[in-house]
């Protein structure tokens, strides 16, 4: 494969084993939970699994900085907040690498220039596809935007269910974990901080048009 077509690797610098070596650790965990891995139904299982933490985390191979390196300065000088609000993600907590699934609310004021939204669901995805915790995950997504695009501010609230504490251990379905980052204006004045509030307590397009 030739550099130019190769995905970067982000990875933290340990050496990667191979596919083979992937498949055969699944191949173990599978016996290891009571399994014939020879059997018919579960024979493509490894190959599947490799391709499916493939997607799950995806994000090591993806720069957020560059995601968000297109502005666009013809705005009029907008400089209220721009929010985006209910971004699905799916993530995997590093603890037990269980799902956590949840919704991520992303808000900056700019400063001159705008980035196109869509960066900003992706720069929660870049982030998500990786084993994670929800305060870092929210922490890394705040910190990105704020140092990249400079705005006045930069806000992120995730809420998030951790099936590590539904489906294992505590037990706990129903539960949420909110976390958040506020930066700059957002952290130092009340006022926005409110303003933004009150644009995430606003009916949604789906309950505007119910
Ligand atoms: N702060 C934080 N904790 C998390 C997150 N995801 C999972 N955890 C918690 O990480 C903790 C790991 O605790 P340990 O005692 O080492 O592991 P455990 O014995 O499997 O714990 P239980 O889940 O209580 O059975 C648990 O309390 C999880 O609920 C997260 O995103 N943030
Ligand atoms: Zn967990």
């Amino acid at each position: 494969m030739s550099n130019s077509s190769s995905p970067k690797d982000l990875r933290s610098p340990v050496s990667r084993p191979s596919r083979q070596e992937a498949e055969e650790a699944v191949r173990v965990l599978l016996r290891w939970a009571g399994e014939d891995p020879g059997r018919e139904g579960l024979l493509d299982t490894p190959s599947r699994v490799a391709r499916a933490y493939e997607e799950f985390f995806e994000g090591y191979h993806i720069s957020p900085e560059e995601l968000l390196a297109r502005t666009f300065a013809e705005v009029e000088d907008y400089d209220e907040i721009v929010l985006l609000r209910d971004i699905r993600f799916e993530s995997h907590c590093e603890h037990h690498m269980a799902p956590i699934i949840g919704r991520a609310h992303v808000a900056y004021l700019p400063r001159r220039r705008v980035v196109g939204i869509s960066k900003l669901a992706r720069v929660v995805e870049a982030y998500a596809r990786r084993f994670q915790i929800q305060e870092r995950l929210t922490a890394q997504i705040a910190n990105t935007i704020d140092a990249v695009l400079e705005p006045h501010g930069t806000a992120v609230i995730l809420e998030a269910g951790h099936q590590c504490m539904t489906t294992r251990g505590v037990h706990r379905p129903g539960v949420s974990m909110v976390t958040s980052r506020m930066l700059g204006v957002f952290r130092e004045n009340s006022d926005t901080r409110r303003e933004l509030m009150a644009m995430l307590n606003r009916p949604t397009i789906g309950e505007l048009s119910a």
